[in-house]
């Protein structure tokens, strides 16, 4: 993807990271949320920096939106990495019950210790991080209806961070979403744009559209996992053939055929209707070991 960069706005992330920070020293267990659409651009360059040596739980979020044949590459991969992935459809509340397991289960090892200093246990206390809108809220608002409690503040917590009991096992770091300061892989910027996981950043849409086209040209070229994209997703939802033609033009064309020439209004249409699943279940990118 050779096109122009896309802009950060990093004005007001140095204050929310050192605030975040501040918090992270309370916490004993991160869950990194990524979009199960974009598993590699969507894991957050800042996140091992943050994590340190504390345990982590990876969460793939809207596996609703992805093929079984491309979740089970990326699944293979990951394990293959050391990784055991839950799978989430925060939407529907799907795989929720397994992440508050899998958090707790760091409180009986943290409790132990604890107990083996005289202390009294505690709740385990985990944050979510993540890129924004990659489904944090839905996550934590579908942890919190398994057993709603109080939401405490705690003193020195700024106004976007807090402490939410959701079980008596587990407390919860509630967190805006944070963008990194800058981001310098451009390609994995165009996949979070196209995936609407990239806050306020600016970009321009006939650009990503066309980024988008160009990656599902690409996938369907290649052929190389059956399965692992839809068949013709482009030709399915558009009447058009995206063989042997420039992602820009394919757009172009698009536009003239369904809305007199009007590109933005066509970019916009594609990155909606792929935002929305209307193109079928996506996945832009395939594991790294299996190129
Ligand atoms: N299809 C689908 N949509 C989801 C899923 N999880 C979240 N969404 C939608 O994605 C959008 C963003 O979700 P949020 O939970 O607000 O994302 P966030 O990470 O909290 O966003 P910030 O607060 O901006 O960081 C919302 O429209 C959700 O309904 C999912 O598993 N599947």
């Amino acid at each position: 993807m050779s096109t122009p960069p896309i802009q950060w706005y990093p004005g007001h992330i140095a204050k929310a990271e050192k605030a975040l920070i501040e918090q992270l020293k309370k916490v004993d267990v991160v869950l990194e949320v990524r979009d199960a659409r974009i598993p590699h651009s969507s894991h957050h360059p800042q996140i091992q920096k943050w994590i340190g040596d504390k345990p982590h739980v990876l969460v793939l979020n809207r596996i609703d939106l992805v093929t079984p044949v491309s979740h089970q590459l990326w699944l293979d991969a990951l394990k293959a990495e050391g990784q055991v992935p839950h799978c989430t459809d925060a939407q529907h509340g799907k795989g929720i019950k397994a992440v508050i397991k899998a958090a707790e289960k760091v409180g009986v090892s943290i409790n132990q210790r604890r107990r083996n200093r005289g202390m009294r246990p505690r709740p385990v206390r985990a944050v979510v991080l993540g890129f924004p809108n990659v489904g944090k809220s839905a996550l934590i608002n579908r942890l919190l209806k398994r057993r709603i409690v109080e939401s405490a503040r705690r003193p020195g917590v700024t106004r976007q961070l807090r402490w939410v009991r959701v079980s008596q096992d587990l407390e919860l770091l509630d967190t805006p979403g944070v963008l990194p300061a800058k981001l310098n892989n451009q390609e994995a910027a165009y996949k979070l744009a196209i995936c609407d996981d990239i806050g306020t950043a600016a970009y321009e849409n006939q650009l990503v559209a066309t980024a988008l086209i160009e990656l599902i040209q690409g996938l369907e070229s290649s052929k190389s996992k059956p399965g692992f994209l839809p068949n013709q997703v482009l030709q399915t939802r558009y009447q058009l053939d995206p063989t042997s033609i420039t992602a820009a033009d394919y757009l172009a064309t698009a536009a003239e055929q369904r809305h007199q020439g009007d590109l933005e209004r066509m970019a916009q249409q594609v990155l909606n209707d792929f935002r929305k699943g209307l193109l079928g279940k996506v996945t832009l990118e395939l594991p790294p070991s299996v190129h």
